[in-house]
């Protein structure tokens, strides 16, 4: 199976903090990740590297077999697919649903004259058919619910077809019943052999959905422990994640964990 990720030994640091401390990984395409770690564990710093918006202090980072700082950036951008809260509050409230989609194939947010081909139109059609947004495509992004907002940024990463999915914290902010819709959904986007190697950052294991292969562990910058997501989370490495005593559970599919206190 083809590499899309290779870290190796990759530093970052800020003024004095290390945000993430000599990380090594390789992800290949057929894989699909689950990063998980406590508030200011490193994960979006992570997830920045991985997007080729962050360059290492350290360390060397290759994605989709190019050499971050060897390559141009803006030519392997678009081959990676990435939602994020700091890009959510970049689309304008005003932007159609539509439009939020469609102007990923530019590269762009928000849709200013660009004329986008036929084949564009009907692939923003089918993602947000896919992602069950499709009836609001005429809507304005700043009306959506949080769940749909969600939804229409995970069609607009995929818009340019990419070959690695960044999603960080998708389903943050969502009821429960959002957070089973999603779950659903990512977990059709996770088994499905065609998707992109895809990498999810989460808080809960409960937003884990089937399909996911690895697990990465992560505290204070550094790797915990990392592999198949079978032998990664367990109740050892994440009671050692979170400093506490916690308990693993994997049932009809689902991950959870609770205090052992
Ligand atoms: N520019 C910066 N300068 C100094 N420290 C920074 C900078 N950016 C991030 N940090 C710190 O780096 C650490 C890792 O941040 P990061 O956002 O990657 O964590 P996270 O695991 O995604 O956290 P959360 O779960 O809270 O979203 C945090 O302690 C954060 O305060």
């Amino acid at each position: 199976m083809a590499t899309v990720a290779e870290l190796a030994g990759v530093t970052i640091k800020r003024g004095n903090n290390v945000l993430l401390d000599r990380i090594s990984l390789i992800i290949h395409e057929d894989e699909r990740w689950v990063v998980v770690g406590p508030n200011g564990a490193g994960k979006t710093t992570l997830l920045q590297v991985l997007s080729a918006q962050m360059y290492p202090s350290d360390g060397v980072v290759g994605l989709l077999g190019e050499v971050v700082g060897a390559v141009d950036v803006f030519e392997l951008r678009p081959r990676i697919g990435l939602t994020s809260l700091a890009l959510a509050e970049r689309i304008p409230p005003r932007e159609k649903v539509r439009d939020v989609v469609l102007s990923a194939a530019y590269g762009v947010i928000g849709r200013w004259r660009e004329e986008y081909d036929v084949y564009d139109e009907a692939r923003a059609d089918d993602l947000l058919g896919s992602l069950r947004v499709d009836r609001l495509s005429s809507r304005t992004f700043g009306t959506l619910s949080e769940g749909e907002r969600k939804r229409v940024q995970i069609a607009r990463a995929l818009m340019t077809d990419p070959e690695m999915l960044l999603l960080d914290e998708p389903a943050s902010g969502l009821d429960i019943a959002g957070r089973e819709a999603l779950v659903d959904t990512l977990s059709e986007i996770c088994l499905d052999e065609d998707s992109p190697a895809t990498v999810l950052v989460t808080h809960h294991l409960e937003e884990i959905p089937e399909g996911i292969t690895h697990a990465l562990l992560l505290r204070q910058g550094l790797v915990v422990a990392a592999g198949p997501v079978e032998t990664t989370l367990t109740d050892e490495n994440l009671s050692a994640t979170f400093d506490m005593p916690l308990a693993v559970s994997h049932r009809d599919g689902r991950w959870g964990a609770r205090s052992r206190r």
